[in-house]
């Protein structure tokens, strides 16, 4: 009798022919990114994203983003998170923190819930709407909304979407303190309280937002702090308001092992013509520039379009909407260099930077790990030169000491290997509903091209930014000057002019999924 069941189960189970894998052969899986990756990301202990726990649901939303297996960081923090209990977490930029924290909250979210139950801090409006693109694509099986709020927008928006059921609210922490103290977002059951840069967002400007932020969640919440560097109030912080925090360390060196870092040195009135001969002599997949305030970021812009490249800029005095369409045109590729103030140094994902510049050198080591870490995104190779002035002697030196890194002057040649991909067209895009960003941003940019006189075509693109100024200038570049010239802060004119056959590679293109030069 006992035999038989045996048999007629065992047949059953042979008969339906269904694997435990089963579900997965259904699912839309992008093309296997197969550029090497260094220990940073590839040192696990070996689990899968099954072993979690998880619901089937979210191991499909993640499966589709193209994990393939968690990186060191989501190992350590994801189980952990699941309990409940209170994390400070600490890895390096780019191998993987915002799934760390999402994936667990995401699992711990009750969908049939209307209430909101995850609130995740950033410190800048372009990584809020980052975080929330890659919650909605974790997500995007679970029937979770995700509601993405800063400033910069209407706030009559908000409080009209916050009337629909909001699961997980991402946001910066003015925008959320003005819609908790309005009553419009209820935090007084949302259990899960998590703040991404927790660093910055415990710096002086924001400490006294979050503060007051934590009183409207529940007593009993959980706490969650991730970033790669975590001074000293990160620890007061913790001590007041964390319970037993579990703490995760992943930063035995601080750098990251697929970037290589060299520094030029050169006077500040060459740094133009500097950055110049880097552009005909680098491979460049796509770039980010960084100077220490917006009006460089203006100046420098301007002069990289009168050199013929393509390039766009962003900075924290230009409306959101421009900043916005900066954001995203640039993470789809549409342009190939980014100029940027500190306001894109922290946080911002875009596989296909390969080389980031400080064209000013930072002041503090903190800014200098971020600002590298835009390249090199998740184990992968990137390239960082920073130009150094005479000034910039000692903070070099400092930066090397508390790092403890070496940046090496930079040689004649540089070793494509260190940092070119022999396809770049495989690298990929940013977590999001790419097909269709992709197929807009080409038409946008076929669009600009076609609208530019010919003898123009490539150098025009800051002009996107332009109109967002914050001042409310609505005026095409040409027809103004930056304050900056005016007031004789110009960059050195050596290098200027237009047209050797070395800028060709660059004009126009798209930065992304081009071969490099
Ligand atoms: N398990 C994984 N498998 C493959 N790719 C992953 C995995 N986890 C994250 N990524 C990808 O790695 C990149 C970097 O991730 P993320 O932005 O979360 O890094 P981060 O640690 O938060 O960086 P930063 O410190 O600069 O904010 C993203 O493009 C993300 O899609």
């Amino acid at each position: 009798m006992a035999e038989a069941l045996a048999n007629q189960l065992e047949s059953t189970k042979l008969s339906d022919g269904a694997s435990p894998d089963d579900w997965k052969s259904g699912l839309k899986i992008p093309a296997k990114d197969t550029r090497q990756q260094t220990e940073d990301v590839t040192a696990t202990k070996g689990l899968e994203f099954e072993d979690f726990s998880i619901k089937r649901d979210l191991l499909m939303g993640i499966f589709e983003a193209g994990f393939e297996k968690p990186s060191p960081i989501q190992e350590e923090a994801i189980p952990v998170a699941l309990t409940g209990r209170d994390i400070l977490a600490r890895a390096k930029n780019g191998t993987g923190k915002t799934a760390a924290f999402t994936i667990p909250a995401l699992e711990r979210i009750n969908p049939k819930s209307s209430k909101i139950q995850a609130l995740i801090l950033v410190p800048t409006r372009e990584l809020a709407l980052q975080t929330s693109q890659v919650c909605k694509t974790l997500g995007k099986h679970l029937g979770i909304n995700v509601m993405v709020t800063t400033g910069g927008t209407t706030l009559r928006d908000d409080i009209v979407r916050l009337q629909d059921p909001v699961h997980v609210i991402v946001g910066t922490p003015g925008r959320i303190l003005d819609l908790a103290g309005k009553n419009v977002a209820d935090l007084s059951e949302c259990p899960m309280f998590i703040m991404d840069e927790a660093d910055k967002l415990l710096s002086p400007e924001f400490t006294p937002v979050i503060e007051q932020l934590l009183q409207f969640h529940p007593k009993d919440r959980q706490v969650m702090l991730f970033s790669a560097t975590f001074p000293i109030t990160v620890k007061n912080f913790s001590d007041k308001n964390m319970t037993d925090p579990y703490e995760i360390n992943l930063m035995d060196e601080l750098t990251l092992r697929g970037i290589t870092q060299y520094y030029a040195f050169v006077e500040e009135k060459s740094k133009v013509h500097c950055l110049n001969t880097l552009f005909s002599k680098l491979q460049i997949n796509q770039s980010i520039i960084f100077c220490n305030s917006t009006n460089r970021v203006e100046l420098l812009a301007k002069k990289i379009t009168e050199l013929g490249y393509s390039c766009f800029y962003s900075h924290a005095r230009m409306l959101q909407a421009n900043r916005n369409r900066v954001f995203h045109d640039f993470r789809n590729g549409v342009c190939r260099n980014l100029v940027c103030s500190d306001l894109l140094t922290r946080g911002i994902d875009i596989q296909a930077v390969n080389v980031v510049i400080n064209f000013d050198f930072p002041k503090n080591a903190e800014t200098y790990l971020h600002r590298i870490g835009r390249s090199g995104r998740f184990g992968h190779l990137g390239l960082a030169i920073n130009l150094i002035n005479w000034d910039d002697r000692f903070n070099l030196y400092n930066i090397e000491r508390d790092l403890g890194t070496e940046i090496q002057p930079i040689p004649q040649t540089i070793d494509k290997n260190l940092y070119v991909y022999d396809s770049p067209e495989n690298i990929p895009r940013p977590v999001s509903n790419f097909q269709t960003n992709r197929q807009s941003a080409d038409r946008e940019q076929q669009r600009r091209l076609e609208q530019q006189p010919s003898g123009q075509r490539g150098g025009g693109q800051a002009n996107v930014a332009n109109n967002g100024r914050s001042n409310g200038a609505n005026r095409e570049q040409g027809q103004r000057q930056p304050q900056g010239q005016r007031q004789g802060q110009g960059f050195g004119q050596r290098g200027g002019g237009r047209g050797g056959r070395h800028y060709d590679g660059q004009r126009g293109g798209r930065g992304q999924g081009m071969p490099a030069q």
